[in-house]
């Protein structure tokens, strides 16, 4: 594979944003090596914005022969309260359900899951002084206005008494792109302040530089694009999406990757889908998320009822698609059900795998986890 061709595969959807793609063509260009990361907080049941948005990405830089890896965020999701706050359990959760899920995700999604690196946070900054003097370094260069920013990260926003934790928490997020060496910082956009953040920074690291060829050198930052909450009620605008993003804080917004067929269905069917808008039309985006980020082999077929004039619509393209419904000549009904269709269809090995496959004793474990941290 040629560095355009890399690039197309890094760049598709749904990257939203890579600071910057002529840096990234350049660290291409040497042929070294590239190492990714992506990070997770260990909280509730996994959806597919963190499921399939993120780690279709994964899969896309595994391609481009990028060396990929996921930091379990134990630490983390400590700081941020995550399942009551319970370390031990954190790092049970993590260990068993975030792993498990994640590799079976990214196998369905043809990616190669033995090839993907797993940290546990804290095992990165344990017995290690260098990593210590990389927060506090950090701390040197940063102000308090650069974190308040970005408390975003963590789903969170400033006032009066927020913990200090959670202060804290954005500081170490941007020490683990330099403890991990990781030329691709890449997160769903709402991560953008920590990787900015971590490249205003990258030149000036005492400790866990980042090297490329000998060279110290800035993480290119990349970006997803978030999959809305299912109920987005289409007046939010771009900076409050990440408010609206599906999220596993919501049940009702989100399709989780345990949901059966059927809830998957009914949660399509009852989901926002303005006729003729396709700007923050949560259908819109499982449609590209599923029927069109690869080449088809056969057309998206969308089937118009009998008492509206039967037939059928061929589409081969989610451009086609789009130009269709922004004219009118798709009804949001007809989208969703073949959406649902599709979906289905495309989540079916992993839906099979945890009610019968090694997920369902993982998806048993997680329910009475929840039941106690509720
Ligand atoms: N709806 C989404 N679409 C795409 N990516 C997402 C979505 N939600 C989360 N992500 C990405 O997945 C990674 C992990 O996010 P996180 O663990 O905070 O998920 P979450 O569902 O938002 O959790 P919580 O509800 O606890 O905030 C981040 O890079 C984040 O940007
Ligand atoms: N902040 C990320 C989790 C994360 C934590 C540490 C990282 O280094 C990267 C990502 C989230 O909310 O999901």
């Amino acid at each position: 594979m040629d560095v355009e061709e890399k690039l197309s595969l890094i760049t598709r959807y749904p990257t939203e944003e890579v600071l910057t793609v002529d840096e990234l063509r350049q660290y291409l260009e040497t042929g070294a090596r590239l190492k990714h990361y992506i990070g997770f907080e260990i909280s509730g049941y996994i959806h597919i914005g963190t499921g399939i948005v993120s780690l279709s990405k994964v899969v896309d830089l595994q391609k481009a022969g990028v060396e990929v890896s996921i930091l379990l965020a134990d630490i983390h999701s400590w700081l941020n309260n995550k399942l009551g706050g319970d370390l031990e359990l954190i790092r049970r959760v993590a260990n068993r359900y975030y792993v498990e899920t994640f590799r079976k995700v990214i196998e369905v999604l043809g990616g190669d899951p033995d090839n993907v690196r797993f940290y546990m946070a804290s095992d990165l900054y344990h017995n290690n002084d260098d990593y210590w003097y990389l927060i506090l370094d950090l701390a040197r260069m940063t102000n308090m206005a650069d974190i308040r920013h970005s408390l975003t990260i963590l789903g969170r926003k400033m006032g009066e008494s927020v913990p200090m934790s959670w202060l804290v928490y954005p500081l170490l997020q941007v020490a683990d792109v330099f403890v991990i060496g990781s030329h691709i910082a890449h997160g769903g956009i709402d991560q953008r302040k920590a990787y900015v953040l971590a490249r205003e920074v990258a030149l000036k690291v005492r400790f866990y530089p980042l090297m490329l060829n000998n060279e110290k050198v800035k993480p290119i930052a990349l970006f997803h694009s978030l999959i809305p909450a299912l109920n987005i009620t289409g007046k939010e605008s771009r900076e409050e999406l990440s408010e609206m993003k599906m999220s596993k804080s919501l049940p009702d917004t989100a399709i989780f990757l345990h949901d059966s067929v059927e809830a998957v269905r009914q949660k399509i069917l009852k989901a926002y889908c303005p006729p003729r808008e396709v700007q923050m039309n949560p259908v819109i985006e499982l449609a590209h998320l599923f029927s069109f980020r690869e080449r088809r082999d056969k057309p998206f077929i969308i089937k118009r009822p009998q008492q509206y004039g039967g037939g059928q619509l061929e589409f081969w393209s989610f451009n086609e698609l789009t130009k269709a419904y922004t004219e009118g000549k798709i009804h949001p009904l007809d989208l969703k059900n073949a959406v649902a269709d599709e979906v289905i269809e495309r989540l079916e090995p992993i839906i099979r795998w945890f009610q019968e496959g090694q997920g369902a004793h993982l998806i048993e474990e997680m329910g009475n986890i929840m039941k106690i941290t509720r």
